[in-house]
């Protein structure tokens, strides 16, 4: 049944509570890459526009403790949003109490209140994160009409997003989780073969779970990124200091084992002794020496992955080859991303909050078929799971 969105309700003079994800990449308070806040826009603006008041709701990294409180406040992004809509955003330095709901209270039709960033509440007990019942009824309580839109947060079920609605009469999808849902269930509902699924980024445990699901959809599977090593682990090739997921050796091996050669590793891999752009870097195949780290994969490796993907038709690819962040670092996402965008008559998706920014920095993102705002969202989905954050808006 079709969903109810946010174009369906009378915004009018309504408090109109809307979940979004701004987790965007951020680095001493500067926005690396602001594609999430502009998806938002539209619901924003529809809400404003025919007189509610938004009241912004997201989370911002995740938040283990009190020092991530100040590398992670949403206010940067308040100020970009302001620019971005070419009006002011109220910012409230606070995810409950006196100074939101007086800020609330002063709203004007068409004003724009963006709440700090929802995981503060984690650090008490988890509560934004483990959706504790109290406070998604809290924040419900301070407005109206709820709306979600944030499909990047869709697979996870937070407070700020099942809490509210569950709180609600009726909760409602913006238009960016309306266009997301719509365009990947055609994409992959029936994807053209050959179909190559390309998995890397650094949410190892978050993540591999779905390549077993992958494996029975896709012609091959391509593991590159910080999602390598703990295959090269599974398999006893050496990883030095690379980042590894422990507790997921088992379940790589079990992966491996089910996969034979439909699972394509990296051969090689640019290496240094730190997470850095000004160290010593070199290509090393095989074996990751003691005392370094694979930071992207090597140029057999891309020349792999490109002679697997020369005839794909469909390719969905979440997480970034290397640590693009850093030059040093950006060749394999950047070489994946031209020859993507560069396949003929593909099918070419790529998602998640940091490919996305990968794609723009690197300059390839306008010659690809889709850019979803979701990594973690859009596998999940194309899993064909129930995403809480979805079933949690109203059916029309
Ligand atoms: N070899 C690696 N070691 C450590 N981190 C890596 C490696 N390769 C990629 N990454 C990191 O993965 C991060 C993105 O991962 P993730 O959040 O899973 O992707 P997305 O946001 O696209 O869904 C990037 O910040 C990137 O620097
Ligand atoms: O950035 C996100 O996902 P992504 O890195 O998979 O694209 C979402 O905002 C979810 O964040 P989370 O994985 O910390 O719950
Ligand atoms: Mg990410």
């Amino acid at each position: 049944m079709a969903k109810l969105i946010v174009s369906d309700l009378d915004v009018k003079s309504k408090k109109v509570l809307i979940r979004v994800d701004f987790n965007v990449p951020i680095k001493d308070g500067v926005i690396g890459n602001d594609n999430r806040i502009v998806a938002a826009l539209p619901t924003i603006k529809y809400v404003t526009e025919n007189g509610g008041k938004a009241i912004l709701f997201s989370h911002l990294g995740r938040i283990k403790s009190e020092d991530d409180k100040k590398k992670l406040s949403l206010r940067p992004v308040a100020e970009r949003l302001a620019d971005l809509l070419g009006k002011p955003v109220t910012f409230v330095p606070a995810t409950r109490g006196a100074q939101l709901e007086d800020a609330i209270s002063e709203l004007k039709d068409g004003d724009v209140l963006l709440v700090e960033n929802t995981r503060f509440e984690d650090l008490d007990g988890k509560k934004e994160s483990g959706n504790d019942p109290e406070l998604g009824k809290y924040w419900a309580s301070l407005g109206d009409l709820f709306v979600n839109d944030a499909f990047g947060t869709a697979h996870r079920s937070h407070a700020s997003n099942v809490g509210i609605a569950s709180n609600m009469e009726k909760a409602a999808a913006g238009f960016l989780l309306e266009k997301e849902i719509k365009f990947l269930g055609e994409a992959v509902d029936d994807p053209k073969h050959p179909f190559v699924a390309i998995l890397g980024g650094a949410k190892v445990s978050d993540k591999i779970g779905v390549i077993n699901h992958l494996l029975g959809k896709a012609d091959k599977v391509i593991v590159g990124g910080g999602m390598t090593y703990t295959f090269y682990a599974a398999k006893g090739i050496k990883i030095g200091n690379s980042l590894v997921e422990k507790d997921k050796i088992e379940l790589a091996k079990e992966l491996l084992e089910k996969a034979g050669d439909k699972l394509v590793l990296p051969i090689d891999n640019v290496v240094a002794e730190k997470f850095d752009n000004d160290v010593p870097n070199k290509v090393v195949e095989g074996d990751i020496p003691d005392g370094y780290m694979a930071l992207d994969v090597g140029p057999k490796s891309v020349a792999l992955f490109k002679d697997v993907l020369k005839d794909a038709k469909t390719v969905v690819w979440n997480g970034p080859m290397g640590v693009f962040e850093l030059s040093n670092y950006a060749n394999g996402t950047l070489e994946v991303g031209k020859f993507l965008g560069d396949l003929k008559d593909a099918t070419t998706i790529v998602g998640g909050g940091d490919s996305t920014a990968a794609v723009q920095q690197l300059g390839v993102a306008d010659k690809l078929t889709h850019i979803s705002t979701g990594g973690g969202a859009s596998l999940e989905y194309l899993e064909g799971k129930t995403l809480p954050g979805i079933a949690a808006v109203s059916d029309k």
